[in-house]
C-alpha cells in the first residue's frame, strides 16, 4: 500500500537548533496519524515544511508515491495537500458561504475571480454550501466572519480546507482555544471525515488524539521517539518521561 504521505530524513536547522532532526513519518490511505510532542518540539515546523512554506535543509517528501519536495506550496495544494492553522486564517470581512466559495475557486485554479457569470455562480454556491453542511454550518452560510464565535471559525476554517478537496489534510491544534462542547463536536467532525481524507493531526488535547488517532508519533527536540497505536504511545515508558516527565499520567 502506497502511503498517502512519506517523509524520509526531513532536517531543519535554524541557525545551531535542530528544529527537525531527521524525520521519518507516513500517513496511510484512510489513517488519521496524531503528531504529539511538548511546546517548542518542531511540530509547527514540520507541518510547514509539508506545505512547502519552509524549506527543509534535508529530506524527501512524496504524496501518494509522487515526490513533491521541491514543489511549490500551490503546486502541493492542487496536488491535494490541505492545512488548517493554529490561528484561524480565514477572511472575517466576507461570508461564511464567501470564504468557501474562494477555496474552490482556487482549487478550480482561478486566482480570485469571485462569481464570475450566473450559473458558474449557482453551482459554486451550492457546491460550497454542501461542505458547510459537513461541518455543521449550513444555517450559518450568510454570516460575516467576523461574527462567528471561535468553535465556529474552527470548524469554518475544516470547510475552506475541504473544499480544496485534499488527499492530505494537515491539521494544526484544531481543538485549541475550543471548550468542551466544542472539542467533542469537532472530534465528531472528524471522525466523520476520515473515509473521505487522511489526516495528520498536530494536537495537544490528548482526550481528542486519543479518541481519533490510528498512529501516534511522539516528537521531542525535533526527533520522533516513538511511533504506535493509541495503547502502545500510553504504555511507552520513554514517552511518558520524555512528554510528561517521570511518574505523570498519559490520560
Ligand atoms: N523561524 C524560526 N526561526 C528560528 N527558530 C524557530 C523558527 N520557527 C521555530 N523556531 C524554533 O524551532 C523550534 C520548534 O518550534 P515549533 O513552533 O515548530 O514547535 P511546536 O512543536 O509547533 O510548538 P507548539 O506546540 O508550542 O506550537 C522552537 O525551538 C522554536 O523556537
Amino acid at each position: 500500500m502506497t502511503p498517502v504521505l512519506n517523509v524520509k530524513g526531513m532536517v531543519k536547522r535554524f541557525g545551531g537548533l535542530l528544529a527537525t532532526d531527521h524525520v521519518d513519518i507516513t500517513v496511510n490511505p484512510g489513517e488519521i496519524h496524531a503528531l504529539i510532542g511538548p511546546n517548542g518540539a518542531g511540530k509547527t515546523t514540520l507541518i510547514s515544511q509539508l506545505m512547502g512554506e519552509l524549506r527543509q535543509n534535508e529530506g524527501t517528501i512524496e504524496l501518494d508515491g509522487v515526490p513533491i519536495t521541491s514543489l511549490p506550496t500551490a503546486k502541493r495544494v492542487s496536488m491535494g495537500l490541505a492545512r488548517t492553522f493554529q490561528i484561524t486564517c480565514l477572511l472575517p470581512d466576507y461570508t461564511v458561504l464567501d470564504n468557501v466559495a474562494i477555496a474552490i475557486q482556487v482549487r478550480q485554479g482561478h486566482s480570485f475571480r469571485f462569481w464570475g457569470n450566473v450559473r458558474h455562480a449557482q453551482e459554486l454556491r451550492q457546491s460550497a454550501r454542501g461542505f458547510l453542511d459537513a461541518v455543521g454550518l449550513g444555517d450559518r452560510a450568510g454570516e460575516l466572519v467576523a461574527n462567528l464565535s471561535h468553535g465556529e471559525q474552527k470548524q469554518l476554517e475544516l470547510a475552506v480546507a475541504l473544499a480544496t478537496k485534499p488527499r492530505l489534510l494537515l491539521l494544526d491544534e484544531p481543538m485549541a482555544g475550543l471548550g468542551h462542547v466544542e472539542s467533542q463536536q469537532m472530534i465528531e467532525m472528524l471522525r466523520g471525515l476520515r473515509n473521505q481524507v487522511s489526516m495528520l493531526l498536530v494536537e495537544h488535547d490528548m482526550e481528542a488524539v486519543f479518541a481519533l488517532a490510528d498512529r501516534i508519533s511522539v516528537l521531542v527536540y525535533g526527533r520522533i521517539i516513538a511511533t504506535g497505536t493509541v495503547d502502545e504511545i500510553r504504555d511507552n515508558p520513554e514517552v511518558r518521561t520524555a512528554y510528561l516527565g517521570e511518574g505523570d499520567e498519559l490520560c
